[in-house]
């Protein structure tokens, strides 16, 4: 079985992610792998630097993922020109890796995947587990853990689609709202419903 899990920005998909790891599942990180193809003489960061320019490369070589991200999130048309750059190479990655875990043995392949309905990436999984949390809430964490101000925060969060809109469309949601061991018991009892093997 593959499991996509999904939310929006900072309503917990990694601390889920990293229980899901935790309990011996495989996963598949988009996000890693984001930062995977922009690795300092890549194909994906020279076409970067070629359509953003030079000043979004720091001194050392790397890419500038403030700077980047400063333009991305309150920009849509350099937000779709960076996911045309990124997304065909982040997406054969997670294909590659997916199907490794599977070459292994894996019953259950975990893929954390922050844009999978904004991506339209629901063929990837067979089952869809959203991690919610209330908008003050998501907003708050958001705030505390990037360090933004509220503008930039909101600007974030509008560049995905809500995650009530989400929660909509998954088989299974958890409203990480509340304690870790409220949200990992919400994931146990969604495993255990759907008998997953490990
Ligand atoms: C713009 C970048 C450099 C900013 O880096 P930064 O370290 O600040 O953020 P990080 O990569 O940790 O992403 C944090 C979260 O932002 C959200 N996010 C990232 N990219 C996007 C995007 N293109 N559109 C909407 N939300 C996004 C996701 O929820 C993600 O979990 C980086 O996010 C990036 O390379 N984005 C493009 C690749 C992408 O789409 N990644 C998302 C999963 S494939
Ligand atoms: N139940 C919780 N109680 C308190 N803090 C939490 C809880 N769940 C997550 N957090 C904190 O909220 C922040 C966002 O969580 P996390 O990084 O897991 O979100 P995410 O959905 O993976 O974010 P992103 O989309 O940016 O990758 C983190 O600082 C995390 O430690």
């Amino acid at each position: 079985m593959i499991i996509g899990l999904t939310g929006s920005i900072a309503t917990g998909k990694s601390t889920v992610s990293r229980m899901l790891k935790n309990k011996g599942f495989p996963i598949v990180d988009a996000d890693e792998i984001a930062r995977l193809v922009v690795e300092p003489g890549s194909a994906v960061l020279k076409e970067i630097a070629a359509v953003f320019g030079e000043d979004v490369i720091c001194p050392d070589g790397t890419l500038d993922r403030e700077k980047l991200g400063a333009r991305i999130f309150t920009n849509e048309e350099d937000r779709g020109k960076l996911n045309a750059i990124m997304h065909p190479a982040v997406r054969s990655e997670m294909i590659r890796q997916k199907q490794q875990w599977l070459d292994e043995g894996a019953k259950t392949v975990v893929m954390d995947i922050p844009l999978l309905f904004e991506s339209k990436l629901q063929s990837y999984v067979d089952k869809i587990i959203v991690i919610s949390a209330k908008p003050a809430i998501q907003r708050e964490r958001l705030i505390a853990r990037n360090n933004l101000s509220e503008s930039e925060a909101d600007a974030r969060i509008a560049s995905q689609i809500p995650v009530s809109e989400k929660e909509k469309q998954a088989d299974a949601v958890i409203h990480n709202d509340g304690s870790l061991l409220e949200t990992e018991k919400q994931l146990d009892s969604i495993l255990f419903g759907w008998n997953v093997k490990l």
